[in-house]
């Protein structure tokens, strides 16, 4: 029994939509609550509200569904005190785990076994100056970093920080456009004619289904 528990938003099964794990049976964990206000952001119905939840609960939830890949999202994960216990003891029961975090909280005392998904946010989520720069000195080659672009702007500034701070040679770099903001064959457009080395990928989840909680 442990004693730990976590504000939770949802958990849910579903297509990892997004990352190199894109199309993957997985559980998501969804903790409430964030320090960052993203113009753009579409999970805002986890700033407030959830359930606290023990370790022991949420791991029989997670267990439920049969999946072994778990991806912890929020909200912003590492904003509750007991994440990283959490991470860890999801790696402790077996589980292939990634996390979805926004850059803006050190990463360093992650569990090596997790696949941390570092965001970048760029000058037009409008949360650019909470980013924590050490994390980037912390990547290894199993973690990605992402950055979600909502113009033109944003492409061009993200393509000149990979470029100068050569991202690609830490992490593998995703670029995603802002759901129904940027259109998606513009920023492939912008990859190829730049030969940026980064994956350009959209949202499947919200292909699939909409953008709605649970999916
Ligand atoms: C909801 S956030 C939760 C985790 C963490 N707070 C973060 O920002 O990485 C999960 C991912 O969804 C992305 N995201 C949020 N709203 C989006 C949108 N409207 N279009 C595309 N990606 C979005 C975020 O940039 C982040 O990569
Ligand atoms: N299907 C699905 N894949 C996802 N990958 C990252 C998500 C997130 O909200 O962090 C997410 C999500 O909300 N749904
Ligand atoms: S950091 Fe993540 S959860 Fe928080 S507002 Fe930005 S996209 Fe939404
Ligand atoms: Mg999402």
């Amino acid at each position: 029994m442990n004693p730990a528990s976590l504000r939770i938003t949802e958990i849910f099964y579903s297509l990892q939509g997004e990352t190199s794990r894109l199309g993957l049976p997985t559980v998501f964990v969804r903790l409430t609550g964030c320090p960052l206000r993203c113009g753009y952001c579409d999970s805002a119905y986890a700033f407030h509200g959830g359930k606290t939840m023990g370790f022991d609960e949420i791991l029989a939830e997670v267990a439920r569904h049969g999946a072994r890949t778990v991806c912890v999202t929020g909200g912003e994960p590492l904003a509750q005190k007991h994440s990283l216990a959490f991470l860890t003891a999801l790696c402790d029961a077996g589980y292939d785990v990634s996390l979805e975090t926004s850059g803006a909280l050190p990463i360093a005392d992650v569990d090596p076994r997790v696949s941390r998904i570092l965001d970048i946010k760029t000058p037009g989520s409008g949360e650019l100056e909470k980013m924590h720069w050490d994390n980037l000195a912390a990547l290894t080659p199993k973690d990605e970093v992402k950055f979600v672009l909502c113009d033109r702007a944003d492409y061009e500034w993200a393509r000149d920080l990979v470029r100068q701070r050569k991202v690609n040679d830490l992490a593998p770099v995703l670029f995603s456009p802002v759901w129904e903001t940027l259109p998606p064959a513009d920023l492939a457009a912008w990859v190829l004619e730049d030969h940026l080395p980064v994956r350009m990928q959209v949202q499947l989840h919200k292909i699939l289904w909409g953008e709605k909680p649970g999916v």
